[in-house]
C-alpha cells in the first residue's frame, strides 16, 4: 500500500539515505530502528511528504503521493519527536486537535484524549497527555498511513504502554499502517508485526527475538 522505492538522500554533500526500500501493508504495524543518526527521522519525513528524496520515489496504491492541498489532509502522516516543541504553546488543545481541519472523534476517543481538555494550552497538560493530543491531531478519515517517530521516548513505562496500546488498537480497527520508529527493540518486538533497521543508509529486516 505504501511503498518508499530506493529512496537516496544527502545533506551538504553527506548521504544519509542510499536506496533504502520498504513496503507497508494496510493494518502493518512495523518497527524502524537504527543508530543514533543513521536517518531514521530523514525517512519518516520524506514518507510524510516533508522532504522530496533526492533519488527514489514514495508512492500510496502505486501512485504517487497526492501534492499536499488545502483542506485536504494528507493520506500519509509524519508524527514527529517531542511533542512539546511540535504544538503551539498559545493554542488551546481543541484547536490543535482540529490541525487546520477537522477534529477525528474516534481517534480523539480511541487515543484517550479527554473532553475536559479542550480549554486548556499544551503547559497545562501532562508530558503523556500532550502526547496523546500530539498524536490525535494527526487522524482524520482518509489517514492510510502513520509515521510515530519516538512519540513515547520522554514517556514512563506505563503512560509508554497505555499509549501504545491505544494507538496500536486503533490502527488495527481502521486499517492503518504504521511505522513505529523507536530505538527500543523491546518495545518494536512487543507492539510491531516485524522490523527494520536503517544501516549504512539502507533497510534490512530485523530478526525477531524468539
Ligand atoms: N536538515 C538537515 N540538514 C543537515 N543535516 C541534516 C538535516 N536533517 C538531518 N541531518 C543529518 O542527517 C543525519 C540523519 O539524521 P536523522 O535525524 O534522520 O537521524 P535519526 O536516525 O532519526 O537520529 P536519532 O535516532 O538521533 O533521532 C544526521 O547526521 C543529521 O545531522
Amino acid at each position: 500500500m505504501l511503498s518508499a522505492e530506493r529512496i537516496g538522500h544527502a545533506f551538504g554533500g553527506s548521504p544519509v539515505l542510499s536506496e533504502a526500500s520498504l513496503a507497508l501493508g494496510a493494518g502493518e504495524i512495523v518497527g524502524l530502528g537504527g543508530m543514533s543518526g543513521s536517518g531514521k527521522s530523514t525517512l519518516g519525513r520524506i514518507l510524510g511528504g516533508h522532504l522530496v528524496p533526492q533519488s527514489g520515489r514514495v508512492r500510496l496504491d502505486g501512485a504517487p503521493l497526492p501534492p499536499p492541498g488545502v483542506g485536504r489532509p494528507a493520506p500519509v502522516q509524519y508524527a514527529p519527536q517531542a511533542a512539546e516543541l511540535a504544538v503551539d504553546p498559545r493554542w488551546r488543545i481543541g484547536r490543535i486537535l482540529a490541525n487546520g481541519g477537522t477534529p477525528d472523534p474516534e481517534a480523539i476517543a480511541a487515543l484517550g484524549v479527554a473532553p475536559a481538555w479542550t480549554d486548556r494550552h499544551p503547559s497545562e497538560l501532562s508530558g503523556g497527555e500532550l502526547a496523546r493530543v500530539s498524536l490525535a491531531r494527526f487522524f482524520h478519515p482518509g489517514l492510510r498511513a502513520l509515521v510515530c517517530d519516538e512519540i513515547t521516548a520522554q514517556l514512563d513505562a506505563l503512560e509508554q504502554a497505555a499509549l501504545l496500546e491505544r494507538l496500536t488498537g486503533v490502527a488495527r480497527r481502521r486499517g492503518l499502517a504504521l511505522l513505529l520508529v523507536s530505538h527500543s527493540a523491546g518495545l518494536r518486538a512487543r507492539y510491531c508485526d516485524r522490523s527494520l533497521i536503517l544501516t549504512e543508509g539502507r533497510l534490512v529486516p530485523e530478526a525477531m527475538p524468539r
